[in-house]
């Protein structure tokens, strides 16, 4: 089929047509955004991308034109909530200048979750790409600190300063277009984090406990959607490694500050501090 080769676009199946998010969900990477989308895409009303689309932050893509980024979009029902997901958003300073240019009403989600946890969720997934790719493992100790001190090079701390890029997109955007998902709950709790969510979206409430069921091999919540059971990825919920308790308090304490301010810019406080 040409579609198959290249050569022309699939046809659309019947009825349905490719739409601009009208949500999208921006950061923070290891927060668990993949969670989120999958949990989203539970509801009737959603329709998701499968791939994270990386158009407002890789400038290849980018410059392909909004044409493009329509093109990536799953097929819908007019009507329809059209949802993608990119993680690096969050923590890309171009990117809200971009986003709002495109849509300034667009509704934003921001899944964020314990600092500390997120860098070595950041660390372990490095890691394993590493161990893919036949290269060296980097000792995560080594990696977290500089001369006896936190090592402030390392990308994955700037990630979880999430103030910093708070404020960046609190210049294009303003907060109640922004809505913080509680990642540490989301693992526990996803239907309360969920029911915000879909009052924030103004969605018909619909996700409901028959769509969860905690599965005790994963350790994690796993989904039911019209009868058919899915986990998320073994990706998804991995082991972190272990980290010496006086190195894990310097993080701890290193994020403090930071916490605080990102407290204030949003107007509410979180399980770590
Ligand atoms: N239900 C359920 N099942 C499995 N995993 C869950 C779930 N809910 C949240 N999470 C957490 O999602 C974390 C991965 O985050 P992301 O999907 O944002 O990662 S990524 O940036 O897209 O790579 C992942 O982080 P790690 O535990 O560090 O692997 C999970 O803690």
């Amino acid at each position: 089929r040409p579609w198959e080769r290249g050569d022309a676009e699939p046809p659309a199946p019947n009825g349905t047509v490719q739409q601009l998010p009208d949500v999208i969900i921006i950061g923070v990477r290891k927060g668990g955004t993949r969670a989120l989308i999958e949990m989203l895409s539970l509801h009737r009303v959603v329709a998701a991308a499968q791939n994270e689309v990386h158009f407002f932050d890789w400038e290849s893509h980018f410059q392909r034109g909004l044409p493009w980024y329509l093109s990536q979009m799953p097929f819908s029902l007019p009507g329809q909530l059209t949802v993608e997901k990119t993680p690096a958003y969050f923590t890309s300073a171009k990117v809200p200048a971009r986003i709002r240019q495109m849509n300034p009403a667009v509704k934003l989600l921001l899944i964020v979750r314990d600092p500390t946890e997120r860098v070595l969720s950041d660390y372990t997934q490095v890691l394993h790409n590493r161990l893919q790719k036949h290269k060296r493992p980097r000792p995560v100790e080594a990696v977290l600190m500089k001369g006896g001190e936190v090592n402030l090079g390392y990308k994955a701390l700037n990630r979880s300063l999430y103030y910093l890029h708070m404020e960046n997109w609190l210049r294009h955007f303003p907060l109640r277009s922004i809505h913080l998902v509680d990642g540490d709950r989301l693992v526990r709790e996803p239907l309360a984090e969920m029911k915000e969510v879909e009052r924030f979206l103004e969605l018909e409430p619909q996700i409901g406990a028959a769509n969860f069921y905690f599965n005790k091999t994963k350790g994690f919540y796993c989904l039911r959607d019209r009868g058919k059971e899915r986990c998320l990825h073994d990706s998804k919920g991995r082991a972190h490694p272990h980290v010496q308790p006086a190195i894990l308090h310097k993080l701890y304490r290193y994020f403090h500050q930071p916490n605080r301010r990102f407290f204030q810019l949003v107007g509410r406080t979180f399980s770590w501090n």
